[in-house]
């Protein structure tokens, strides 16, 4: 195994890889570190799931798997780029690109019938939505702005979009009947095995069996009623075209794979309402499912003209829809993983709360978040910034976040005990010694789910938010709701630890809605503070407060302090910018920043320095930060306009400033030796680099696929600089 394992990702993340790997692994070599791949695309794991339908030399392994168990084990030293989480016409299109490149693979089973439908139906169910993150992340989270990156967003602060009293934007939420108000929580006091079942007057069905938990562990169940949802959504449509402003919804469809794109079809369903009341069976028989989005409901149903001319009318009467692209007519309800909550809330925030609409303007916006539990964070910052006009990034403080997130903790663990309600009768969650720890009337349709969380992440976490605070000194804050049953369970936990470690006055508790607002006036005041939160929250507010601060999360520290003594450094906190890859394919500019990368990047040669004893890794990484305070200081990063520099520019002057700090450090004469050269060549060769970068951009780039790219053309577009090449070979 490698010293440090960098991974092969999608999109514009693994486009950037594909130039700044090379300068990586040269690099590291001088110093004896070697920097390995594994891949865990969307197309990597998909072909790693059916090897019986490709050839030999078609196969590839199971990287994923491999690193599951990697991160268990005190060697992990995993650099994680952002990988597509799929939704279903992602996957479908994966799949039939790869089929496309001969690739064998069968089709994904809409609607399996077979046994041997199901089984494949099964397998690829297993590569849908967030299936990377919840393997690797076998620790908690430690995400923050890097000292250096935060005072360059203060420096050079970014536009940010007027807020006025006067803007009806809004989030809008249930009243009741979601999972917020029927949530249920109980702390194990022994280790149990529980199964979950379903009475109906027809008899029981076991919807799960032999789930094992270790003592100590919270075990929470909840459901969302079909029924609110539904008059919910039906009066949120109604409402939204009174008031004038743009319909959106905001879920978090790619982590919550079962649920979320169960309410995301209900969402179709209800502002289509009248369509699927006319043509319900027509619809069925084409295959349709609103699950699936709206574009893909088109595309079944574009050869019928009554259905077609029946939608026109439907969406002529509805209110606008917020877009995804107004452009291309591609509605925020198309496809479930194109508005992804915790990226669209925040850049709508920062857009002074502006949607674009389908004329392409933008406009005030109805934020539909059903669920109660964490919609009045959103909820209370939009208040926050009518009360108080925008945010200043250049004098604001900063928001740090630690995360509970190890072994699949609260809702993101929860899709295995999960079910849409196929009959109404009463679920019940049922320990192996006879208790009935939760039991819960529901109706047809209805959502119910179990989340659960250990004692030991729970135990980590707190000591993590202890080890920060005392790093920090500034206020900290728990987002532990005491009303709410599952937070009352983990507030039984956090108050004995911050006791018996005697810092109890250093920490704070508070609902998510009044952290919120604590944590707004805090930084407005220019200070800093630290939120607590568990693992939904961990990726609401790493998007939230970074895109207000720094504009982007991409930016940001992401450390995962492995349970087992691994390191897993994840590159930023947002995810692979299909925008960007959009442009590159166009013109061939690639605006990513791997700001992200080269922080990751740091911590992990530091990692292994500390880890490993190695000294020549921590002169690689004292000289990576210098690198990248570089890159700040002279304005390296990429731009975003075809004709200036992009994210090869950013790599070249990073190798470079890399270079330098290697050669001019006197910790190690003989990478200081090594390196003058290759940082006098990078400096020689500046004219002729940048100009050959610069002469590689402005039309069409072919990289020979989108989900699957072609190595050759890849490198041929991210590596257009010969005179760069040669140096880094
Ligand atoms: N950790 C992970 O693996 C994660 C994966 N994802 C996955 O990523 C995909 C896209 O997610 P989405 O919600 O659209 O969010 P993204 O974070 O990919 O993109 C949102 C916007 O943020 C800006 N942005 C993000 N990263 C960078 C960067 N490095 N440099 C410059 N700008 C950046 C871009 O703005 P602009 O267009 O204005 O340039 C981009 O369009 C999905 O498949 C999702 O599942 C999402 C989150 C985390
Ligand atoms: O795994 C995913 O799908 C998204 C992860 C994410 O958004 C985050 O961790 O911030
Ligand atoms: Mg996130």
């Amino acid at each position: 195994m490698s010293d440090i394992i960098y991974t092969k990702v999608d999109e514009a993340p693994e486009l950037a890889s594909a130039s700044f790997l090379p300068i990586i692994q040269k690099f590291a070599a001088a110093a004896g570190v070697s920097v390995g791949t594994k891949d865990i695309s969307l197309a990597g794991r998909i072909l790693a799931t059916f090897p019986e339908h490709l050839s030999e030399a078609q196969q590839q392994s199971d990287d994923l798997a491999e690193l599951g168990r990697l991160v268990k084990t005190p060697d992990a030293n995993v650099i994680k780029l952002p990988n597509i989480s799929a939704s279903v016409p992602q996957l479908v299109a994966a799949i039939k690109e790869l089929q496309s490149q001969g690739f064998a693979l069968p089709d994904y089973p809409e609607a399996p019938q077979t046994d041997a439908e199901k089984a494949i139906r099964a397998k690829y169910d297993g590569i849908k939505g967030s299936a990377v993150n919840p393997v690797l992340r076998e620790g908690n989270s430690d995400r923050r702005a890097a000292k250096a990156v935060k005072s360059f967003a203060q420096n050079n602060p970014h536009r940010m979009g007027d807020w006025t009293a006067d803007s009806q934007t809004e989030v809008s939420s249930m009243s009741g009947g979601d999972f917020f108000s029927n949530e249920v929580s109980a702390t194990l006091s022994k280790d149990s095995t529980a199964k979950i079942v379903l009475e109906t007057a027809a008899g029981e069905t076991v919807l799960k069996d032999g789930i094992a938990y270790p003592a100590g562990t919270v075990v929470d169940a909840t459901f969302m009623s079909a029924a609110a949802l539904k008059a919910f959504l039906a009066s949120e449509i109604e409402k939204t075209k009174a008031a004038g402003t743009l319909f959106s919804l905001h879920m978090k469809a790619t982590m919550m794979k079962v649920s979320d794109p169960i309410i995301f079809g209900h969402a179709v369903k209800a502002f289509l309402a009248p369509v699927f009341d006319a043509h319900g069976d027509k619809m069925a028989e084409l295959g349709v499912n609103p699950n699936s989005g709206l574009g893909d409901l088109l595309a079944r149903v574009e050869g019928d003209a009554a259905i077609m001319a029946d939608i026109e009318a439907c969406m002529a009467a509805r209110p606008p829809m917020y877009m995804v692209d107004s452009d291309k007519g591609i509605t925020n309800l198309h496809v479930s993983s194109d508005v992804i909550i915790d990226a669209s809330m925040p850049a709508l925030i920062r857009a002074g709360g502006k949607g674009w609409g389908p004329d392409g303007k933008e406009a005030d916006t109805n934020c539909v978040i059903p669920d109660n539990s964490y919609a009045p964070v959103y909820d209370e910052t939009i208040k926050f910034f009518k009360e108080n006009g925008k945010m200043n990034p250049a004098t604001a403080g900063t928001v740090q976040n630690i995360g509970l997130m190890a072994q699949k903790a609260e809702e993101y663990g929860s899709h295995p005990t999960t079910f849409e309600i196929p009959e109404a009768g009463t679920v019940k969650m049922i320990l192996d010694d006879g208790t009935v720890l939760h039991s819960h009337a529901v109706e047809v349709g209805d959502i119910w789910r179990s989340a659960s969380a250990r004692k030991a992440p729970i135990e980590d976490w707190v000591n993590l938010a202890i080890d920060r605070q005392k790093a920090e000194g500034c206020r900290a804050i728990f987002w532990l709701d005491a009303n709410r049953a599952h937070d009352a369970e983990l507030i039984a936990y956090v108050k004995p630890i911050l006791e018996a470690k005697g810092v109890a006055n250093k920490f704070e508790i508070m609902a998510p809605r009044e952290a919120t607002r604590a944590s707004f006036e805090t930084i407005t005041e220019g200070k800093n503070t630290i939120a607590i939160t568990g693992n939904v929250l961990r990726d609401y507010l790493t998007d939230l407060f970074p895109i207000l601060e720094l504009a982007t999360s991409a930016k940001m520290l992401s450390i995962v302090k492995l349970m087992n003594g691994g390191g897993l450094f994840e590159t930023g906190a947002g995810g692979s910018a299909p925008k960007h890859v959009q442009q590159l394919v166009e013109e061939n500019h690639l605006r990513w920043d791997s700001l992200g990368e080269f922080c990751a990047l740091g911590e992990s040669l530091t990692f292994l320095a500390d880890s490993k004893g190695n000294a020549k890794a921590r002169v690689l990484g004292q000289a990576v930060d210098a690198a990248t305070q570089g890159i700040l200081d002279h304005g390296r990063s990429p731009s975003r306009k075809v004709g200036e520099p992009d994210n090869r520019d950013s790599h070249y002057w990073f190798a470079r400033y890399w270079a330098e700090a290697l050669a001019a450090q006197s910790d190690d004469a003989d990478l200081a030796a090594h390196f003058a050269p290759i940082a006098k060549a990078l400096a020689e060769g500046e004219d002729q680099i940048v100009a050959e970068l610069a002469a590689a951009q402005g039309s069409p780039a072919d990289l020979g696929g989108y989900f699957r790219t072609d190595a050759a053309k890849t490198a041929a577009v991210m590596r257009s600089s010969a005179t760069l090449n040669s140096i880094i070979g």
